[in-house]
């Protein structure tokens, strides 16, 4: 459930009750409200990590007794415990809050810096297929872990779909979930607009596996992905326009998966599984703006944007330099839909998730241009790119099956390895290290390489397909390629390298130092047309997935300092 808005989240400082008291935490400001509890801010003293804290709202229940809350509490804390994935929120601890009611307790998690579905979408309205996409994807295989595991979360809704300050999503609020062999959790308590119409009838009271309806998400997320796109929730079947009248420009491969999510017969929804992979397959993912909806303290660590596409020259110049200001770091543009050559294994649906097989002549040649201007700086500032939030999409893409394996992993593997093959062999060993660490510096110097020597497929090798880095290198190359050019001599030296955050089997932020040497700009034919000083050490984050045996590198953040 969710009650706040836009307009209530700046003001619920002033209307939320007393800050609770936790040792070893400051509060700083409430970060929502639900029916049953307050969300809080909250620093760690120890560390100065920020963490959200959810009190039970003690006498604010409604019909649900007090007691009734604290159980749901200690529930979610117990499923959460049990429960890991990326696109879930993680808790840390359970803890005695003081300064409210006697004996509540606080649920220490992680902090979702990004703010909920519910305040981006009474912020912005209607959200683009591409957002939508992004946002779905990953919800949906948090569900599906969810599923499999035997859990049904039971309340998804726009308030309980938060995000990173790098736009992930993440599912929030286990409080009703229910597991196998329980009881019916809290029946009838969901989000009005997002509970699935069908669920009463089909409650039998039963306490076996047959009790969990993980059919039930699925129609909220089918509600969820239709409040995305429409800007409200959707009505009752016999009520409810098509998608497409409603939405003209949505893709009817999207417009299909969330009309069979929303069947009011539970046997013809899809998997939560399904579900996401119609979706992810449906349209290209695209970064989330969340830069008006969080609240003003948040706006400085944000990593999400609007793409620069369809803005003036002069706007995207103006836009950038506010953002570059507020990242505090160099940031480029990034321009979609380049013109990039079809790689040979490349898929229609490939072309579909890079946004078409090309753009328009006047996009190729501002790209060019935005390029050729900014190809003075140091490359790996120009390899940081301004699309982050679409890393887990691509992840999904290459590792849990919301692509198709069947058609991408296999050539792609082969033409990988190939490529490998060819590197020296020490580099080509560190390349394959599972250890990030190792790893980092081996793809850094494979770039370095493509670069350098022109030898610009090897970047097939550095960044992950369809990610943000592979985007904005394909800029590059472009470039190189058109100008007949090589960045000789160019070699990044990374120090201070540190994995951040805790690491996932498949995913790892990774924080270095960067620094480029200087470099020529040479032609074929040996003629230096351009030479460029050494560039400053930057603070970078490197945002690393895990496929076919090894890291790629999906993204280069600007260093953002974490808790
Ligand atoms: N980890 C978090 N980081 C940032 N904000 C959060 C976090 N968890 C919750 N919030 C904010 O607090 C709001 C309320 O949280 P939540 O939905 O978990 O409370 P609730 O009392 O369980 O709600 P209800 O019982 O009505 O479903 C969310 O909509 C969100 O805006």
């Amino acid at each position: 459930m969710f009650m706040e808005t836009l307009e209530t989240l700046e003001t619920l400082e002033t209307t939320a009750t007393v800050a609770p008291h936790i040792p070893g935490y400051t509060m700083s400001r409430p970060l929502g409200q639900g029916s049953s509890s307050t969300v809080w801010l909250a620093t760690r003293d120890m560390d100065g990590a920020r963490f959200a804290v959810k009190c039970a709202k003690p006498g604010a229940a409604g019909d649900r007794a007090t007691a009734q809350v604290l159980e749901d509490l200690s529930r979610e804390m117990r499923l959460l415990s049990d429960v890991q994935h990326k696109h879930l929120i993680r808790v840390h601890e359970v803890l005695h809050v003081g300064g409210m009611a006697e004996g509540t307790q606080g649920i220490v998690m992680d902090y979702a810096a990004g703010g909920s579905l519910a305040n981006l979408v009474s912020a912005r309205g209607k959200l683009s297929i591409g957002e939508t996409v992004t946002i779905l994807t990953p919800i949906a295989q948090a569900l599906e872990y969810l599923h499999v595991n035997g859990t049904e979360h039971g309340d998804v809704s726009p308030g309980n779909v938060l995000f990173t300050a790098v736009g992930m999503p993440l599912l929030a609020d286990l409080g009703i979930a229910a597991q196998v062999g329980d009881k019916p959790q809290n029946p009838g308590v969901g989000t009005p607009g997002f509970m699935d119409p069908a669920a009463d009838e089909s409650k039998d009271g039963s306490t076996s596996r047959e009790s969990l309806q993980p059919h039930r998400d699925v129609y909220s997320l089918g509600a969820v992905g239709w409040y995305c796109l429409t800007g409200a929730a959707p009505e009752q079947e016999q009520d409810r326009p098509p998608l497409s009248l409603l939405v003209p420009e949505v893709p009817k491969a999207l417009a299909a998966a969330l009309e069979a999510a929303l069947d009011p017969d539970p046997r013809n929804r899809p998997t939560a599984r399904e579900l996401g992979t119609a979706i992810f397959r449906s349209a290209a993912p695209e970064a989330l703006d969340l830069s008006g909806a969080v609240h003003s303290s948040v706006i400085p660590e944000l990593l999400t944007r609007r793409e620069t596409l369809g803005r003036s020259p002069r706007q995207t110049i103006l836009w950038l330099t506010r953002w570059r200001r507020l990242l505090q770091v160099r940031r480029r543009p990034v321009l979609r839909r380049s013109g990039r050559p079809r790689r040979r294994h490349d898929s229609p649906r490939q072309d579909r998730l890079r946004g078409g097989p090309g753009g328009s002549l006047g996009i190729r040649l501002v790209a060019l241009a935005v390029v050729g201007a900014l190809v003075g700086a140091a490359s790996w500032i120009l390899w940081q790119q301004d699309r982050p939030t679409t890393a887990m999409a691509h992840q999904a893409a290459m590792e849990t099956g919301v692509a198709d394996p069947g058609q991408e992993a296999e050539p792609r593997d082969l033409e990988d390895a190939q490529k490998i093959k060819d590197l020296p062999d020490a580099l080509s060993e560190t390349l394959r290290s599972a250890d990030p660490l190792v790893a980092v510096p081996a793809l850094s110097a494979v770039r370095d390489m493509a670069l350098g020597e022109r030898r610009l497929d090897l970047l097939d090798s550095v960044n992950a397909p369809g990610s943000p880095a592979e985007a904005t290198d394909k800029q590059l190359s472009d470039y190189l390629r058109g100008a007949g050019t090589a960045f000789a001599g160019l070699r990044t030296t990374l120090t201070a390298l540190t994995v951040e955050g805790p690491p996932q089997p498949d995913h790892v932020l990774v924080a270095v130092t960067a620094a480029t040497s200087g470099y020529e700009e040479r032609l074929a034919s040996g003629a230096v047309v351009r030479t460029e000083g050494a560039g400053k050490p930057q603070q970078l984050r490197l945002d690393l997935v895990r496929s076919e045996g090894r890291w790629w590198i999906s993204g280069i953040l600007g260093a953002v300092s974490a808790g």
